[in-house]
């Protein structure tokens, strides 16, 4: 063992620095505001999950074109928090299409208000999209991007 270990990258938050997925597709970049804060001074957590929303939403709407609404969230871990000032950049990758769903994967990395260039990952998540008609009624999506 190391008299002078390094510092765990996961549990030292500001100091986290991971690379960027290169697998994944550049969908939403934001920065959070004061307004968006809870009592902590951290950022709220349902501002994160509606940026996630609408950032899960970019790559199903290919396919879909048109209508879709969200019907799952099928997994969401907030990693680390985030502050008011950090870039936040979201990562999305299709995972599966069904007869009329699209589930996403979408990962999101902040670089730390005075530590740009280094990022960490702050949550991940998986939602889930239907394709609907003018009734609200679930319709097929393509299997391929046409
Ligand atoms: C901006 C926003 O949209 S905010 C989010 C608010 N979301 C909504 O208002 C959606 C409200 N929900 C609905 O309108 C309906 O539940 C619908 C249209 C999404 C689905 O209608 P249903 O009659 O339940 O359709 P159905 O049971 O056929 O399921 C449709 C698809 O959703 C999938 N699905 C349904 N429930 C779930 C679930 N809990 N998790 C993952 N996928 C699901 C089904 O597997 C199916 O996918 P597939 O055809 O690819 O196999």
């Amino acid at each position: 063992m190391s008299a002078n270990p390094s510092p765990n990258p996961a549990t030292t938050g500001r100091g986290a620095n991971v690379q960027l997925p290169t697998d994944q597709e550049l969908v939403l970049k934001v920065i959070p505001m004061p307004g968006d804060c809870n009592a902590n001074g951290d950022i709220f957590g349902g501002w994160v999950m509606a940026q996630v929303d609408l950032a899960g939403a970019v790559v199903p709407a290919r396919y879909v074109k048109g209508r879709m609404v969200t019907v799952a969230v099928n997994e969401f871990v907030f990693k680390q928090p985030v502050r008011v000032g950090d870039i936040l950049s979201f990562f999305a990758k299709l995972t599966r299409i069904g007869r009329t769903s699209i589930t996403v994967k979408i990962e999101v990395f902040a670089e730390r208000f005075g530590s740009l260039n280094e990022y960490a990952k702050v949550t991940e998540a998986s939602l889930t999209y239907v394709a609907i008609d003018e009734h609200g009624k679930p319709r097929e999506v393509p299997q391929k991007l046409i």
